[in-house]
């Protein structure tokens, strides 16, 4: 069990009064290779990332940049080719797949574009479900009181498919959330939401950073979802091409086209039918 947040955070993580810790994520070097030899794909081609505890990160970039494979890897999904993933400053990247798999289910929470809830379990069951899956007493009192948190605290006894679809977004965000997981990874949380749903959940997230110390990276392609974090880190090509700090849509989304149009110019370069796969290493370089 890795360190908690216990002691007092900033918004941007910085601990006070203690010593520094580790960041709840780290990438080092990380390289991801799709296939071998002519046709083989370089998703990442070295990312170096710091996640600081209690940060809100979006990651954006054009079509086939290596978001994905971003947050797989990161999250312990998928192994890198070379390079390293530390979580709280402990290596996984060698790690059995058991022991990923422990891992996942006890120190990192998801959130997924599709919910991903289960059926047949209530809303309340749902929110339990990674303790039960890591072999944890399941907190009743505590999957009410996030219940609570996310705004329904009178649909414990509920079956997903009940609610709305902001409604299920909420529910995963509490079930992520019951662990206390050093990192929570969303991918397109708010996809499958209307605007003002999407606002919500993004609401939603942005307080677990604030109030509750969670640390928070989300895939997205939505400018005003990523204005929401502290930070955006942009991909490029496999590679990382810049990050805004304190993003607003606008600079977001004008950043993002200019990432498109560089990438839709590589289009064609041989990376095996992506639409942007390019052979450059993503230089477009903005503002660090
Ligand atoms: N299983 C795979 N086998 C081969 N190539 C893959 C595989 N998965 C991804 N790729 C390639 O790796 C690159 C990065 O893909 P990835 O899915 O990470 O991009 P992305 O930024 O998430 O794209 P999108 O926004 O379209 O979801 C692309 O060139 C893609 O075609």
């Amino acid at each position: 069990m890795g360190p908690r947040a216990e002691h007092p955070q900033t918004a941007q993580g910085q601990q006070v009064g203690r010593p520094a810790e580790p960041p709840a994520v780290e990438l080092r070097a990380v390289r991801r290779l799709y296939g071998r030899g002519e046709g083989a794909v370089q998703a990442l081609r070295g990312i170096d990332l710091v996640l600081p505890r209690g940060s809100f990160t979006a990651v954006m970039g054009p079509s086939g940049s290596g978001k994905s494979t971003f947050l797989q890897c990161a999250a312990g999904l998928d192994r890198p080719t070379s390079g390293e993933v530390l979580l709280g400053g402990e290596p996984i990247t060698g790690l059995s797949e058991r022991r990923l798999t422990e891992l996942r289910r006890s120190r990192i929470g998801f959130v997924f574009q599709s919910f991903n809830l289960l059926p047949s379990l209530t809303v309340q069951q749902n929110v339990l479900l990674p303790q039960r899956l890591a072999g944890r007493r399941q907190d009743r009192r505590r999957a009410k009181e996030l219940l609570a948190q996310v705004g329904l605290g009178e649909h414990a006894g509920r079956r997903p498919g009940q609610l709305s679809g902001g409604q299920q977004q909420r529910v995963a965000i509490a079930r992520a959330l019951i662990t206390e997981p050093e990192v929570v990874f969303a991918d397109e949380p708010t996809g499958a939401l209307d605007t003002r749903t999407a606002q919500e959940v993004l609401g939603l997230l942005r307080r677990a950073v604030d109030t509750l110390g969670a640390t928070v990276v989300m895939v997205t392609h939505d400018p005003v979802a990523a204005s929401h974090a502290d930070r955006v880190v942009f991909l490029a090509d496999g590679a990382l091409a810049g990050a805004l700090h304190g993003p607003d849509p606008r600079t977001v989304a004008d950043l993002l086209v200019r990432l498109t149009s560089a990438a839709a110019g590589h289009a064609g370069s041989g990376h095996g039918g992506t639409a942007y796969g390019g052979t450059g290493h993503g230089g477009t370089a903005v503002a660090a």
